[in-house]
């Protein structure tokens, strides 16, 4: 199961320095991650591109100066922690391989790298010139398919629609000059500017799939997110363009391929034409499931050699898995994945699709928890909405709404109790304002619940009710003091889950599905698709999940959130 790779403590920077672990760490080079977490530089996933480096030379105080004055300081295990700290080797690259910044050749280096991280696997690198392409029948000339393609395969050498195998796209469009700016992500102390480029998506001029050769197979996997059967719909629609018949789902997940009652289940265009308006999945999801080698097996048996798989991170680690067993038994087999995530967890993309939707959705519950704060004596309202482990939901939606006077996220700890605590703020805002409303990501606070470390079919911990201990505890603060607050609790997360994608991310699903099938006849597997800077990209499954993207503290967005709702510090 793809996990977070290090439990994450809150920390003052005071505290952070002089801790046992940093005095360890000093010694080596550090790490700033993109999610200003603090680790040493040994310790980063290969797949990790840390913000910044700072080599074990700089002092503390300079430390203090780079990255200001709040870190979250991630402990990967004190075991492998001091282990990797105690090597105290030189920065490394984003592949890692060590980095000497002293060797003027060190930024084309990490360059050439980058390039190869983002290599994206091609079919010819196992069958070499055993897979010959053919021109791309994807154009719009034959609208409805003759049947076995009697006439020969359509083409239109005269459209400039195709996109050239070398076309790239920057990753990172910001040139920072200084590590102290805004949300800096530097290589270097000296910020030393780095072209990132990945490989842009689209349809290509040649394909190494004969269409009517095609079983393409569909699976969406993990939790509801609105968007799904819009991203079925387009992934059917454009197969039939390109010419392939057999187009089936997967029914339930990766279940669906090992449970004995469940069949595939024939997709086309008819089939899906009004799918996308209503929510949920055509083809069911569902956690847990076969292994990755049974999965291959019913592939082999069932002649599925294009395979779309719809899910987040645990779902693009087993569709890495199936595309690193297909090339293990050679077959030729295009496995691309789109992130589905609703908590938008996914690292490199601007965004996943769905999290707009459930941002605009959960406006409504926002405001009703508004309106039955504001019309009560002394009202508080609580909205707890999805995030597992990133707040980009809550954010979202209160910086959206207006309405929200506390924020809480998984990524920045709080206190309840003490004179910086929540329940201390909330006292303030009954006194000041007459009504407050808390806007709450299900991750935040989870210290304050007791654990039951019980785990769904998938391996993912489940979490405790913050909404209901937060309730609970601001009922208890005011009883306890003589007074009274009238809290209403609400928790719309599936309700939000289970919408229909609204006209922005149907029109982002339509892109991803389409160059999704565009990967796969291009011959590309092992890869997903994803929005980065506005355009649209192919990016090989593990540096997408090498662990989930959460929200950075320093970033510009969660300050704008501060300052929209106007909350203190809750440390
Ligand atoms: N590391 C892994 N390798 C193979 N399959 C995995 C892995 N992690 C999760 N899966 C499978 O992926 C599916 C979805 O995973 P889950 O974590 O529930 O949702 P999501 O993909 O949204 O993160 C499940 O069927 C689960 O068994
Ligand atoms: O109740 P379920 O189905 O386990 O889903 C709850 C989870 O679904 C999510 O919305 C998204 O999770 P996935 O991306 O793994 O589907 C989480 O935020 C939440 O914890
Ligand atoms: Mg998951």
């Amino acid at each position: 199961m793809v996990k977070q790779r290090g439990e994450r403590v809150g920390l003052s920077l005071q505290f952070l320095l002089f801790s046992p672990e940093v005095a360890q760490i000093k010694r080596a080079d550090l790490a700033i991650t993109q999610s200003s977490e603090v680790l040493p530089m040994d310790s980063l996933a290969a797949a990790t591109a840390p913000k910044l480096v700072i080599p074990a030379t700089n002092s503390p105080p300079s430390v203090q100066r780079l990255i200001g004055s709040r870190l979250i300081l991630k402990r990967t295990g004190k075991k492998l922690f001091r282990a990797h700290a105690a090597e105290n080797t030189r920065p490394r690259s984003a592949a890692g391989a060590t980095i000497d910044f002293s060797d003027p050749r060190w930024p084309s280096r990490f360059q050439e790298d980058f390039e190869a991280r983002f290599n994206i696997p091609h079919l010819t690198d196992v069958f070499r010139d055993a897979v010959v392409p053919i021109p791309s029948t994807f154009c719009l000339r034959m609208r409805s398919p003759t049947e076995e393609f009697a006439d020969g395969y359509p083409s239109d050498e005269t459209w400039h629609g195709y996109v050239n195998n070398n076309d790239r796209v920057l990753l990172k469009t910001i040139r920072y000059t200084s590590p102290t700016s805004a949300g800096a992500e530097c290589i270097d102390p000296d910020c030393t500017w780095v072209e990132q480029w990945v490989h842009r998506a689209g349809p290509r001029e040649k394909i190494y799939f004969k269409p009517e050769e095609v079983k393409a197979a569909i699976v969406t996997c993990g939790g509801l997110c609105p968007g799904l059967n819009d991203v079925i719909r387009q992934i059917v629609i454009t197969l039939e363009i390109y010419g392939v018949k057999k187009i089936v789902g997967i029914p339930f997940g990766y279940r669906g391929f090992s449970d004995e009652d469940l069949s595939e289940m024939p997709l086309s265009r008819q089939v899906v034409q009004n799918v996308h308006l209503s929510g949920g999945s055509l083809l069911g999801v569902s956690r847990g499931g076969p292994s990755v080698s049974n999965i291959v097996d019913r592939m082999e048996e069932g002649g599925i050699n294009m395979l779309f798989v719809l899910g987040g991170n645990g779902t693009h680690a087993g569709a890495n898995a199936i595309h690193n067993e297909c090339r293990k038994r050679r077959l030729k087999v295009a496995v691309v994945g789109v992130p589905k995530t609703i908590d938008n967890d996914i690292l490199l993309m601007d965004k996943t699709f769905g999290f707009d939707t459930a941002v605009e959705e959960a406006q409504r519950a926002i405001n009703s928890a508004y309106i039955e704060a504001h019309s009560a004596y002394r009202g508080v309202g609580i909205v707890k909405l999805m995030g597992r482990s990133s707040g980009f939901i809550a954010m979202h939606a209160s910086l959206a709404s207006g309405q929200i006077d506390i924020c809480l996220i998984p990524e920045v700890p709080f206190n309840l109790h003490g004179p910086h605590g929540v329940l201390r703020h909330l006292k303030y805002l009954l006194e000041t304002k007459g009504s407050a409303v808390i806007c709450v990501a299900e991750g935040a606070g989870q210290d304050f619940l007791h654990k039951t470390n019980a785990t769904d079919a998938s391996g993912n911990i489940v979490l405790g009710d913050i909404g209901v201990h937060l309730q609970q505890q601001i009922k208890k603060y005011f009883k306890d003091m003589g007074s009274t607050a009238d809290v209403k609790y609400i928790d719309p997360t599936y309700m939000i889950r289970a919408c229909r994608a609204n006209a922005s991310d149907g029109i982002l699903c339509t892109v991803l599905g389409q160059n999704a099938v565009h990967g796969a006849f291009a011959g590309y597997s092992g890869i997903t698709v994803g929005i980065c800077n506005t355009h649209y990209v192919y990016l090989p499954i593990p540096e997408v999940i090498s662990y989930p993207r959460v929200v950075d503290p320093n970033s510009r967005m969660w300050h704008r959130c501060l300052t929209s709702t106007g909350q203190p510090d809750f440390i």
